[in-house]
């Protein structure tokens, strides 16, 4: 079985405040993009795991690992092996969600074989990564607390062209940045307002409202992904160009008429 693991954007990315577990809430406007991982996946005798190019992490710090291991915990289903073969496309650590999405791809075929409901496989997604539960669905999605409280709009029908910069950066000493300059973050910009105006083909209010906060915590420490962005920002009929997630990746909007 063949499946396609989606990465995202995030067109608009806000964190508000620590939670006492240690974690952050966020609002956020996911946005599935066509840049995808490509699983082959079937049951075996044995686990076995294969990727291209090799992810230099062992086999149990993969997410995907952690996914089938949670899942069997959860649902009580262990009497299974899988035989996957991952070709890895999204950048790693680049903030689209590679990972994370990766592990939705599993998770959706796990539950597709099991009989698990969505409600059920939904509880299994949020203990697995923040951004799994937006992922199991894709589309276009408000994110809210870790980002496991989600409000699914209509899709967007978006031109995105997205710019992997190669910059592996660690999601959470990024937020641990964050907390660090927490009295100099600037906040702004509202992803409903971004919605509605990307929907309408409203340019002013899309560049207005288009925000990550992250931008602003990483470009101190990568200064040529200001730069980039600056240059990406000088494109033809571009809406906005943002970082996406914790980044490195780049990735502008086009108008499309
Ligand atoms: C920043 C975002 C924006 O969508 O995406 P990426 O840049 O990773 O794609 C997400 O919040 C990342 O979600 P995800 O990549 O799943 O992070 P997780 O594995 O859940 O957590 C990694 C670490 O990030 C921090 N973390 C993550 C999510 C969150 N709401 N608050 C946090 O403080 C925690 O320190 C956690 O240990
Ligand atoms: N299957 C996987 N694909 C990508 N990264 C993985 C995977 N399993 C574990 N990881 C680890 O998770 C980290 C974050 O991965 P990824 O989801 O690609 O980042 P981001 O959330 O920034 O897009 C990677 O740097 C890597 O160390």
């Amino acid at each position: 079985m063949h499946l396609k693991a989606f990465g995202k954007v995030n067109l608009y990315l806000d964190v508000i405040s620590r939670r006492k577990d240690n974690y952050h809430n966020i609002l956020t406007l996911f946005q599935s993009i066509n840049e995808h991982d490509d699983i082959f996946i079937e049951f075996s005798k044995s686990e076995i795991f294969e990727s291209e190019p090799s992810l230099n992490i062992s086999w149990d710090k993969n997410i995907i690992k952690k996914s089938i291991e949670t899942f069997k915990k959860e649902t009580g289903f262990y009497n299974f092996n899988l035989k996957i073969k991952l070709i890895k496309n999204l950048p790693m650590g680049g903030g689209l969600g590679g990972g994370s999405a990766d592990s939705a791809a599993v998770l959706n075929f796990l539950s597709k074989n099991f009989k698990i409901s969505e409600k059920e496989l939904f509880e299994i997604s949020f203990k697995i990564g923040s951004d799994v539960p937006f992922l199991l669905k894709g589309g276009t999605a408000i994110g809210k607390g870790k980002g496991e409280i989600l409000e699914f709009l209509e899709p967007l029908k978006l031109n995105i062209q997205i710019y992997p910069m190669n910059y592996k950066i660690d999601t959470k000493k990024m937020y641990e940045k964050l907390d660090q300059n927490w009295e100099s973050i600037d906040h702004f910009g509202d992803p409903y307002k971004l919605y509605e105006a990307l929907k309408n083909n409203d340019i002013i209010t899309a560049k207005q409202n288009a925000f990550n906060v992250f931008e602003q915590v990483v470009f101190k420490e990568y200064p040529k992904l200001k730069q980039k962005k600056e240059d990406i920002e000088k494109d033809e009929g571009i809406i906005f160009a943002l970082m996406t997630g914790s980044g490195s990746t780049l990735y502008k909007v086009i108008a499309t008429n």
